[in-house]
């Protein structure tokens, strides 16, 4: 049985998330994007690609990490949530995140995004199904090996909290319990595009834009 403390933080939840379904119906449903999903652990390269696929795709790429840090930079009253989270490696719950994604699609102007590192866990994916009714053209997966992971992460030098090694296998650890079933469950459903992302930023980028361009069409 919850405590009223436990029942109070539900009932606010639920109602931050059907206010995030009433704004989502009027407005995410009328531009009706197109969503590609892009998912892999920590490390494996996700915002790299992504920055090729908008040069030569004309995808919007949206990063939830980034959304959330630039969240707790803005000082709004999650923030001291948020950062504790992150800090953690744990995962930020769902209204928080899908309201900030679902504010950067409708502020864009563009109607095909890259959702990076989004849905994170079963509850992510739920709610934004949810809220947004939307569903991904497909997920993109990069593929990698923890130890080629954590050496990325420890070289990336760009001064987040999170990398940091104690901090790093804990979100290996999430990653393998928490976002694999996501990426299990878009499997069941023919979405997944797996890329070998271990091999130089290059060569994953050639997979990548063969899933973008078929064959006979060329990227700009
Ligand atoms: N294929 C690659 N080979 C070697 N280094 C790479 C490769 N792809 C990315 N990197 C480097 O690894 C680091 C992590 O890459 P990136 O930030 O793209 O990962 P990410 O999956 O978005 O990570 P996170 O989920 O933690 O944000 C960066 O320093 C990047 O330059
Ligand atoms: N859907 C998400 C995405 C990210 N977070 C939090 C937890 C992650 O460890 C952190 C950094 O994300 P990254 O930039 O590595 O993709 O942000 C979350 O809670 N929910």
């Amino acid at each position: 049985m919850g405590t009223v403390v436990d029942d109070g933080k539900k009932e606010a939840q639920q109602e931050a998330l059907q206010e995030a379904q009433q704004e989502a119906h009027g407005s995410l449903a009328d531009l009706n994007p197109t969503v590609v999903f892009v998912l892999g652990g920590p490390g494996s390269g996700k915002g790299t690609q992504c920055a090729n696929i908008v040069e030569h795709f004309g995808f919007t790429h949206l990063s939830a990490g980034d959304l959330l840090r630039a969240e707790i930079k803005s000082g709004s009253e999650n923030g001291t949530m948020i950062s504790d989270m992150i800090k953690e490696g744990k995962i930020v719950p769902s209204e928080v995140t899908i309201k900030l994604l679902e504010r950067a699609m409708l502020e864009n102007g563009n109607d095909k995004f890259l959702i990076d590192g989004f849905p994170r866990n079963e509850e992510n994916r739920a709610a934004f199904e949810d809220v947004a009714k939307i569903e991904p053209s497909f997920v993109l997966y990069f593929d990698c090996s923890e130890e080629e992971m954590e050496r990325r992460l420890l070289g990336r030098n760009q001064g987040r909290e999170d990398d940091n090694v104690e901090t790093i296998r804990k979100r290996f650890k999430v990653f393998q319990e928490s976002s694999l079933p996501v990426i299990e469950y878009y499997n069941s459903k023919g979405k997944v595009r797996k890329i070998d992302a271990r091999r130089p930023i290059e060569e994953v980028y050639e997979s990548v834009k063969a899933i973008f361009a078929p064959k006979d069409e060329k990227a700009d």
